[in-house]
């Protein structure tokens, strides 16, 4: 039986809130309560991250998942602009084009089992690069999976450093395989985020060159009209009204950085980089071929998610979907949400206690058990049981706010949740309303591997099969009842 569901049954026998386990003589304290959690992630105190991320920083340096104080601060205020809703919206060609193509990839596959999170996975990166970075990649160009491939072994390490914690010390891990194997990915990743930064700053002089203006002055020439000004870095960017233009992710920091009185450096852009680059990839690869899995076992589910697609989308079922159409898939939504609810990506989420007014000392890790809370009866009637109906407005409106936290939530919640919303429904409709999907194993059978990202040890194997439009069906049946009726004819023929 895997780890995740011993936990639950262990939470459901014991029914304690909050579990404390000693490492050594380090105290951790693990919540799964929704008020409890509320103190912690809700307060602009507690922003500081477990000494766990530690194992990160070869990788993604001091960036926006580990920073804290006031580098934290200043980066997500930057940060958080270049995924608002305007910028989204510009972002939906890519994100159509990039779903035609992982469309056409699944010919080979048709009528067979196989594992979809590398598809999901090469897609997400690749749509990443041509969105937050701006990069338009070739059709031959491969980075994107091997990237991908490499940020998963990445992980497994990780892991198992999270776990065995006598391989935590880098003077002890640099002596193991292990070291020799992430130096070696580590190259992979960081020459794919290079190549971005330099491609993007060739752009930059170039357009230099031509004395084009600069886009980070043309930004600030537009007036902005920000009303209010509060403690939420993210809320000051959604409530800000008037015309005030924006940069997407890389052209904000690679101009941001040459424009005088900023002191962005190389290195922090680099950082930013390689933490949005895998951010926003792993966790909806895994999220999409959860979604695409789960339906795969529930055909009710899925059928009532083709209706609606082919409501929105009428007779023109292939068409590109736009921004309208996504804001009207109310079903798939609640669908993605019940799948982040029961498979939440990120499992488990480490804070370190800023200050010691409590019964809990300064200096604790606090882990929030975000798998043990989605699943807690407290908070959902019938939890084992994947419904997205637990997602209609009057089953949301009674459940406290911090009982459902895939994306974390407070000061430091997921800064690229809208645009994961928006590309997981893209991805999603493109998929479903093309494909009925079929899992080869029922849910009771998925083999969950809890590590940096949630996954299935098994692989999510799915087969596809194609569905068919009214539109292609008619030409089909046209050329069936001719041919019937000419046989017809030759026996009813007259000698
Ligand atoms: C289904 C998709 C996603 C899920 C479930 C998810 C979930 C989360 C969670 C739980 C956190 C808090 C993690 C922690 O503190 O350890 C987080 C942080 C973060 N996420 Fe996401 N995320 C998703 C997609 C994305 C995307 C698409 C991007 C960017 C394009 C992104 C960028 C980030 C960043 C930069 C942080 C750190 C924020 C900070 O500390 O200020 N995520 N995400």
């Amino acid at each position: 039986m895997d780890f995740m569901r011993m936990a639950v049954e262990a939470y459901n026998n014991v029914k304690i809130d909050v579990v404390r386990i000693f490492l050594g003589s380090k105290l951790v304290i693990a919540l799964v309560d929704a008020d409890d959690v509320e103190i912690i992630l809700g307060s602009n105190v507690h922003l500081q991250k477990s000494d766990e991320y530690a194992l990160f920083e070869p990788w993604l340096g001091n960036g926006l998942l580990i920073s804290k104080g006031e580098k934290w601060r200043s980066h997500r205020k930057m940060i958080a602009p270049t995924f608002h809703s305007s910028i989204l919206k510009s972002f939906m060609p890519v994100f159509n084009k990039n779903a035609n193509n992982l469309i056409d990839s699944f010919k080979k596959e048709y009528g067979k089992a196989f594992d979809v999170h590398d598809y999901m996975s090469r897609t997400t990166v690749d749509t990443l690069l041509e969105t937050a970075m701006g990069v338009e990649k070739t059709e031959e160009d491969n980075t994107g999976f091997d990237y991908a491939m490499s940020v998963m072994k990445m992980c497994n390490i990780l892991h198992l450093r999270h776990y065995k914690i006598w391989l935590r010390p880098d003077f002890i891990f640099k002596f193991t395989n292990m070291n020799r194997e992430q130096s070696h990915l580590l190259d992979i990743i960081h020459s794919l985020t290079q190549q971005v930064i330099k491609r993007k700053k060739e752009n930059y002089f170039a357009r230099g060159m031509k004395s084009e203006e600069s886009l980070y002055q043309k930004l600030w020439e537009v007036p902005n009209t920000t009303k209010k000004k509060g403690d939420d870095l993210d809320e000051n960017d959604e409530n800000d009204i008037g015309e005030k233009r924006r940069l997407a992710f890389l052209d904000y920091m690679i101009e941001a950085s040459q424009t005088k009185g900023n002191t962005l450096s190389d290195d922090e852009i680099k950082e930013e980089v390689d933490t949005i680059m895998f951010e926003g990839h792993d966790t909806t690869a895994a999220a999409s071929s959860f979604v695409l899995s789960i339906l795969g076992v529930h055909q009710d589910i899925q059928e009532k998610v083709f209706e609606e697609l082919k409501e929105i989308f009428q007779d023109d079922l292939y068409r590109p979907i736009t921004f309208n159409d996504t804001v009207k898939m109310k079903y798939l939504e609640r669908v993605i949400l019940e799948t982040l609810r029961m498979y939440p990506q990120v499992v488990n989420e480490d804070v370190k206690l800023a200050s010691g007014d409590y019964t809990i000392p300064k200096g604790t890790t606090v882990v929030i058990g975000t798998y043990l809370i989605h699943r807690n009866t407290k908070y959902y009637s019938n939890p084992e049981k994947f419904d997205p109906d637990n997602f209609l407005p009057e089953r949301c409106q009674n459940r406290p706010y911090y009982a459902y936290i895939p994306f974390s939530a407070g000061p430091r919640s997921c800064v690229g949740r809208k645009y994961a919303m928006l590309k997981l429904k893209v991805l999603l409709a493109s998929v479903l309303r093309k494909f009925r999907t079929i899992s080869i194993k029922d849910e009771k059978d998925f083999k969950l591997q809890g590590d940096i990202i949630l996954k299935r040890e098994d692989g999510f194997h799915i087969r596809l099969e194609e569905r068919m439009t009214e539109h292609e069906r008619r030409p089909k049946l046209f050329a069936y009842f001719k041919k019937n009726i000419r046989s017809c004819h030759r026996y009813l023929k007259v000698p």
